[in-house]
């Protein structure tokens, strides 16, 4: 990607994405998280009726080009994604003098799936996997889109309801270069590398229905779980790689109640 002094103005008018004057969002901030590149605060905007949250991105000159690439393909990425079960990008915004950039997005007030998820019912969370799957299947067939980040921290609640975040990582499907990462394999429990694309959307999203089905945090569990767990992870992924993308969504989720249930 070629990088020009012009880059913040052109993803602007290029991708029709809002520029919301720094003077606009409110010097009131609290911290609600921390990511790769900055401080996520809750705040608000002039321009925005409630709360809002910015991501704020500090530019340094050791990384600046990583910095401002991510920055460039997260907004591009999120602003095509409009949808109920992803999170809303308002727009963008930057204090030159500081070299901190900002997404403005839609405020999650019941803050992560990790979070929300707690003494929640198996009807709840099965409601709550219906709409994680949704989204998901949105990014994948309507917009050819793949997450490449999925995880409980990502996924965020407003109002009871799912809402899908973090673009940074997420790539067009025909975008021909491969990357890896680390995701956790149910073999050896220990994190592997794998291509992330779509498929590995599919299994970041299976290791999110198991975490619902048995409602805690953690992916590694008691000895005694492991079995069972490993039992219905396999039986997730067979399901996966035989079937066309779109009826797989639902019937994971029926799998994995009808597998609850039988706990
Ligand atoms: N819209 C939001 N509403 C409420 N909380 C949010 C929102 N966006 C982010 N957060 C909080 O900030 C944390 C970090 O956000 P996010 O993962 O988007 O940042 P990031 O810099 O892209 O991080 P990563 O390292 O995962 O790429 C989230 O896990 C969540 O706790």
């Amino acid at each position: 990607m070629s990088l020009n002094n012009d880059w913040y103005d052109n993803i602007i008018t290029e991708n029709g994405i809002l520029n919301i004057p720094y003077e606009q969002i409110s010097n009131e901030r609290k911290r609600i998280g921390f990511g790769r590149y900055g401080i996520v605060y809750k705040t608000t905007c002039n321009w925005i009726e409630g709360d809002v949250a910015v991501k704020e991105v500090y530019v340094r000159s050791e990384n600046y080009r990583e910095c401002i690439e991510n920055f460039i393909n997260e907004v591009k990425i999120h602003n095509r994604a409009r949808n109920k079960r992803i999170i809303q990008l308002y727009g963008i915004s930057r204090n030159r003098e500081k070299k901190l950039y900002y997404i403005v997005i839609e405020y999650a007030n019941d803050g992560t799936l990790c979070d929300y998820i707690n003494k929640k019912d198996l009807k709840e969370r099965i409601r709550l996997a219906t709409q994680i799957s949704e989204g998901l299947s949105y990014l994948h067939n309507k917009l050819n889109i793949s997450h490449r980040d999925l995880h409980m921290r990502n996924i965020l609640v407003k109002d009871g309801n799912i809402k899908i975040s973090d673009f940074g990582m997420s790539k067009g499907l025909d975008d021909k270069n491969k990357s890896f990462g680390l995701l956790p394999t149910f073999k050896s429990w220990k994190l592997s590398a794998f291509a992330l694309d779509k498929v590995s959307d599919i299994y970041s999203l299976g290791v999110i229905l198991l975490k619902l089905s048995n409602c805690r945090r953690t992916l590694f569990p008691k000895e005694q779980t492991r079995k069972r767990e490993k039992t219905t992870m396999t039986s997730i992924l067979k399901e996966l790689q035989f079937k066309p993308l779109e009826p797989v969504y639902l019937s994971t989720i029926k799998r994995n109640h009808h597998i609850d249930i039988q706990f």
